[in-house]
Formats: structure tokens, sequence, C-alpha cells
């Protein structure tokens, strides 16, 4: 599927923008805080219902605005086509439309348009809290899997609901209820769990094919996912838990506690890895995802690549380059400072491509 056609008016610093965009590759160009990312993200707002960057959709609106709208036309394999919109307005509820029908829920929409971006702020995968790993892996599964999805969506709920009455005084604790929240975060909380087992195993070879590949083998990695539920029955580990939770006043075991361990040549690669290993890891990991989306939907997704060639060695640009210029990746949208290094690259792509300009939220083909 690619995005033919794209309307921005008020996305952050981009006032108004109509695009004609290359069914292959998309490249913006200029320098630093001139718009690139918010051009990049609007296309990513309009798979996700959300900024990649930004969750408060108050402060995507451009400061002297009160409204932002954008419009993407998308043109499937089999020559379907869909109208996406979006409109926010400040203090009120966002609008969000399938060919001019607004969706009963955001959820829904997710995986219509699957879309992958690396972006620097990646890092956070390696450097961050958990929780950026496990959303990693939630964006990833939610895109092909609504069931996955509708479980996620429940077993929040319901952990938000135990934790809130964990708070009450001991005595006041409507048992019933709380095994009622407990059941309902065991029935999901397996679901998700057996999915997220599933998903990493199937990502482990595609991602050190990838990492392989950019490094030239020049080190070894893996990851390795780590759940509390992967030893013992998660409901016998709820009650033995319930009498600690409730003098801590929170949930103390779940799948909200999972974690995603990532390691270089055997040790952590948050402690170890240099900058340039680092971006190697996150972006492998990424086209993991994308050749996993790919394989797994029917539909080839959208390829997001903001500023990814900073500080990665020549050889390394290289590789991805040659990687992604590979027919199974589709259309790609991507953003560079340096016009001299992108031609380089579109050079070696040897792809329709569009080159725009962005100048202060301004953006022109070249
Ligand atoms: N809601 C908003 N209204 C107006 N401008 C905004 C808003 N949010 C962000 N900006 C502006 O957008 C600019 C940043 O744009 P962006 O992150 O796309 O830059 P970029 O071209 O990707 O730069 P870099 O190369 O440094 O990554 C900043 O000048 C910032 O002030």
């Amino acid at each position: 599927m690619i995005l033919k056609e794209l309307s921005i008016i008020n996305y952050k610093n981009i006032a108004q923008a109509e695009l004609q965009l290359s069914p292959k590759i998309n490249c913006f160009i200029g320098n630093n805080g001139m718009g690139k990312t918010n051009l990049l993200d609007a296309v990513y707002y309009l798979s996700f219902c959300r900024s990649y960057t930004n969750p408060v959709d108050s402060q995507i609106i451009k400061h002297d605005s009160d409204i932002c709208m954008l419009q993407g036309k998308y043109i499937f394999e089999d020559s379907t086509q869909e109208e996406i919109y979006s409109g926010i307005r400040r203090r009120q509820k966002k609008q969000f439309k399938r060919n001019k029908k607004e969706y009963e829920r955001l959820s829904d929409h997710i995986g219509l348009i699957p879309l992958v971006m690396i972006s620097p702020a990646d890092i956070e995968l390696i450097t961050g809290a958990s929780e950026g790993r496990r959303r990693f892996m939630d964006i990833a599964i939610s895109q092909f899997d609504k069931e996955y999805l509708r479980a996620l969506v429940r077993y929040n709920k319901a952990l938000q609901q135990r934790n809130a009455l964990l708070k009450n005084d001991e005595d006041l604790i409507d048992i019933t209820l709380l095994e009622l929240w407990e059941d309902q975060m065991v029935e999901d909380g397996v679901l998700i769990y057996n999915k997220r087992v599933e998903f990493i195993m199937k990502l482990t070879p595609m991602f050190n094919d990838f990492y392989s590949r950019v490094s030239g083998s020049a080190e070894t990695v893996s990851f390795e996912y780590i759940s509390q539920l992967n030893d013992g029955d998660f409901k016998d580990k709820m009650k033995g838990n319930r009498q600690r939770d409730l003098s801590i006043g929170h949930t103390t075991v779940g799948v909200h506690r999972d974690e995603l361990e990532m390691l270089l040549n055997g040790f952590p690669i948050k402690k170890i890895g240099s900058q340039g290993q680092n971006k190697t890891y996150f972006v492998s990991l990424k086209l993991a995802q994308f050749k996993y989306l790919l394989d797994t939907g029917n539909t080839t997704p959208i390829l997001v690549l903001d500023d990814i060639f900073d500080r990665l060695d020549s050889k390394r640009v290289e590789e991805i380059v040659k990687l992604v210029s590979e027919p199974e990746f589709g259309q790609i949208f991507m953003s560079d400072t340096n016009r001299e290094s992108l031609d380089k690259i579109l050079d070696r792509l040897n792809n329709d491509s569009h080159i725009y300009s962005v100048i202060n939220g301004e953006i022109n083909l070249i």
C-alpha cells in the first residue's frame, strides 16, 4: 500500500502542505528544526491516530492556531483506495474518519495502514525504561492482531481497576470485585503472553539476520523475552502476591512487568553499546518488525526513516541502503540534513524518488 496524496494544515510548524508522493522514495531535506520530523510524524499520525513524538494532541496543533487537519489518500495493491482524515481541535475530542465515516473506536483503525517508523528517539528502546520495550512489542503485534489489541486494552483497564482497589483500606476492599479484575487480568494476560512469546520467537532470526548484514557480522546480538509468566501459573501467582500487593498498593505480577533484555556480545547493550552499535541494534530491530509485518499482513507497510544515517559509518549506511532498496520494501519516507549524502544514497537506490526541501515548515518539491 502507498500514501499517494497527503494534505496537512497546522501540524506543528507546518502551516499548510499538499503533497503528491512517490510510490517509492520520498526524501525531506532541511536544516535542524525546520520540520522534517514533523512531516514524517504526520504520516505516522494517520496510521496510529497519535504522534510518534508527542502523545498530547493539543501540542501538535500549530502554536497560533485552534485546529489541525491531516488527510491521506492511500492505494492498496488490489487498487482499492482509502481516505483517512483526522481533525484535531483544542479542548475537543479529535475526529478520525475512514472514507468520511467516523470511527467508533480509534483502535479499529490500527493495522489498516501498517507503518514502521525508525527514528533517533528509538534509542529509548535500549537506554530507556522497560515500558518502551513493551510498547514496541504492543505496537508491532497490534498492527496485525486485533485480538491482541483488544486483550491489551481490557488488561490495562482491569489492572487500573485492581490498583485503584488496592489503594483502599484493606478492611474496606470488596474481595469479590478484586477477584473479578484478577480473573480478567489472568484471561487477557495469558493471551498477551502467548502472543508476545510467538512474536519474539519469529522476530529473533529476522533481527539477527538484519544485524549481521548491517554490521558485516562484526558483533553478535540477541534479545530475550523475560516475563513472570515464563514459569508458574499466572492465576496462582496473582493470588500468592495478593497480600503483598495489598500492603504495597499496586499489582506486582503480570505482563505489565515484562521485559525485553537486549544483549551485545553477551552483555547488556544498555551498558556497553557504542552510539553506532546502539543505532545498528534498533534499526535492525525495526527492520525485523517491518519484515514480520510484511510476512504476516496482506499489504506492504510504509517505512519511515527519520535521520537514521547520522552516527553510522559509511559501510553500515551502505548496507542499510542496499537492504531497503530490495523489492520487498515498498514506499519509503526519509529525512536528512545533508543533500550531498542523500544524493549519494539515492544514486545507489536507483529508484523513483521525490526530493523535498523543508524550510521553516514549508515543503517544496525540488
Ligand atoms: N505545536 C507546534 N507549533 C509550532 N511549531 C512547533 C510545534 N511543535 C513543534 N514545533 C516546531 O517544530 C520545529 C521542530 O521540527 P522538527 O522536529 O520536524 O525538525 P527537524 O527538521 O526534524 O530537525 P532536526 O534535523 O533537528 O531533527 C521546532 O522549531 C519546533 O519549535
